[in-house]
């Protein structure tokens, strides 16, 4: 197994639905990664134990997803210096809006990346993650620029079909 390089962290269980985009497209880009449930509410000593080891073990950016009241992504930045990449989760009654504006308002001094709610969200900050890692791995660019092209062929090949 290779070392991971990536951290994906979501606060439940319950966040997969949403995160295993993330984790996907990863693993589509052949970046390793590591996935883990924290909670920075429901399991404080393992989040700071995470964050504070996560450089250590050779991780190089951690994408966080949570829910809600979402703290998550927030309190691993203040515990790590690795890049932390933060995925609203949609949530029941307010729609992830709570989550969106929990990870994104950070105070100056601790930066959380912040990506849209939901699922494009999640694939968005593995996009991210592996441009950050690309800029120092050349193979890892040639793959990123061969999803681009491949993008770009599906979107140029669409067509509307007409109607009467
Ligand atoms: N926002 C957080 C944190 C946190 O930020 O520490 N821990 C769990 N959660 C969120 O609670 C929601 C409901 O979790 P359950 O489904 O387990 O009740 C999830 O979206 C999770 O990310």
């Amino acid at each position: 197994m290779a070392q991971p390089l990536v951290g994906v962290v979501m606060g439940s269980n319950s966040d997969w639905e949403v995160m295993r985009h993330a984790a996907g497209q990863l693993r589509v880009l052949g970046v390793p990664f590591e996935l883990r449930v924290v909670s920075a509410h429901r399991t404080p000593d393992l989040l700071f134990q995470y964050a504070e080891t996560a450089a250590s073990r050779g991780l190089r950016c951690i994408i966080a997803g949570a829910g809600g009241a979402a703290h998550l992504p927030g309190m691993l930045a203040a515990k790590t210096l690795l890049p932390v990449l933060g995925v609203p989760i949609p949530s029941r009654y307010l729609k992830g809006m709570d989550s969106l504006l929990s990870i994104v308002q950070m105070p100056k001094g601790v930066p959380v990346a912040t990506f849209a709610i939901g699922e494009a969200g999640a694939a968005n900050a593995a996009l991210f993650a592996a441009a950050l890692l690309a800029a120092g791995d050349g193979e890892l660019a040639v793959r990123l620029q061969a999803f681009r092209a491949e993008q770009e062929a599906a979107v140029l090949a669409m067509s509307i079909p007409e109607e009467g």
